[in-house]
């Protein structure tokens, strides 16, 4: 049985639509991202699914429990990373970390959370004196000290310094190892790339693509980049079109496909036929942040 199950779920804020008609499963223990812009209906789907939202129409299962009516006992096998938890100002780590654990019948070590979220310097600190980061740290020691089946990490790592948001990373690689599932909305493609099995691309409330990171692609093509120097005496605007988008920087083309083998076609056989050579052309594969744009571009075109 999938940990998540949505199906043609929409919420209406008003008149706004946040989420449209949107569909994705989630396996046990995979970790799924959902990117989007600002404004996606990230935190909406992941707020219906924790419990905390109601939805406008639409099917939703979430460990097998409807989240809407699952209660105590179904918040009980999740964890929740919020963007920003308010907290209380004058516990110490330590003090709150226990008592966070003890909401729930299944519980890591709160010392051991701790030192996993490298916190142990400030066990004893009141949380008023933490840094920003360090505030993120002890939110992500929160989430999981309950031993979630599944957890919600919303932007995890924002606010993180880069060795903070590799050692977050190390950690979520450990509680999959665990078995847990994992739902995790983020902003850095580099952040999805290394830890989410598939990812979904949400563009104004609907599904753009989803699929593994490194085969993302466009209407479940994959996609490549392919990049060239502009030949001397030829503009950007003599080039041929291609399928894909082409943007030329400083003289350096690249332009990201789903139909390389045509677009190389074309651009050899123009060359050819110009007698122009196509220095340092290249054929590879697309950053998700590049397939990412692509795809949020083109979603947007008919705005
Ligand atoms: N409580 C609310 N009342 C009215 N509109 C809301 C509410 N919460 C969110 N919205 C709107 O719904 C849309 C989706 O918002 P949501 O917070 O889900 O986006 P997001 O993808 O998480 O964005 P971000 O990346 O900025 O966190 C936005 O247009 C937002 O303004």
């Amino acid at each position: 049985m999938p940990a998540v199950v949505v199906e043609d779920l929409s919420k209406e804020y008003g008149r706004l639509r946040a989420v449209e008609g949107l569909s994705f499963t989630v396996a046990e223990g995979e970790v799924f991202a959902l990117l989007g812009p600002n404004g996606a209906g990230k935190t909406t789907t992941m707020e219906i699914l924790e419990g905390f939202r109601d939805r406008t129409a639409g099917r939703v299962s979430v460990l097998g429990v409807d989240p809407a009516t699952g209660g105590r006992a179904y918040r009980e096998r999740i964890g929740i990373v919020l963007q920003s938890a308010g907290f209380e100002e004058e516990f110490t780590v330590r003090e709150l970390t226990r008592l966070h654990a003890s909401l729930y019948p299944r519980r890591y070590q709160p010392d051991e959370v701790i030192d996993l979220v490298g916190l142990s310097a400030k066990r004893d600190a009141r949380v008023k004196t933490l840094s920003g980061g360090q505030r993120r740290r002890l939110d992500l020691a929160l989430g999981l000290v309950g031993a979630p089946e599944l957890l919600f990490l919303d932007e995890p790592t924002t606010g993180f310094d880069p060795s903070a948001r590799h050692r977050a990373w190390d950690l979520i690689h450990r509680l999959r190892d665990l078995g847990t599932t994992i739902l995790l909305t983020t902003h850095y493609m580099e952040e999805a790339q290394q830890l989410a099995d598939r990812v979904a691309v949400l563009r104004a409330g609907r599904l753009v693509a989803v699929g593994r990171p490194d085969e993302l692609g466009d209407g479940g093509r994959p996609m490549s980049t392919l990049r060239f120097r502009l030949p001397a005496g030829i503009s950007a605007g003599d080039l041929p079109a291609l399928a894909g988008k082409v943007a030329t920087t400083d003289g350096l083309v690249e332009a990201t496909t789903a139909w390389a083998t045509k677009d190389v076609h074309t651009l050899t056989g123009w060359a050819l036929e110009r007698d122009v050579e196509l220095v340092g052309l290249t054929v590879g594969h697309p950053t998700l942040e590049d397939v990412y744009l692509r795809l949020i571009e083109e979603a947007g075109d008919g705005d």
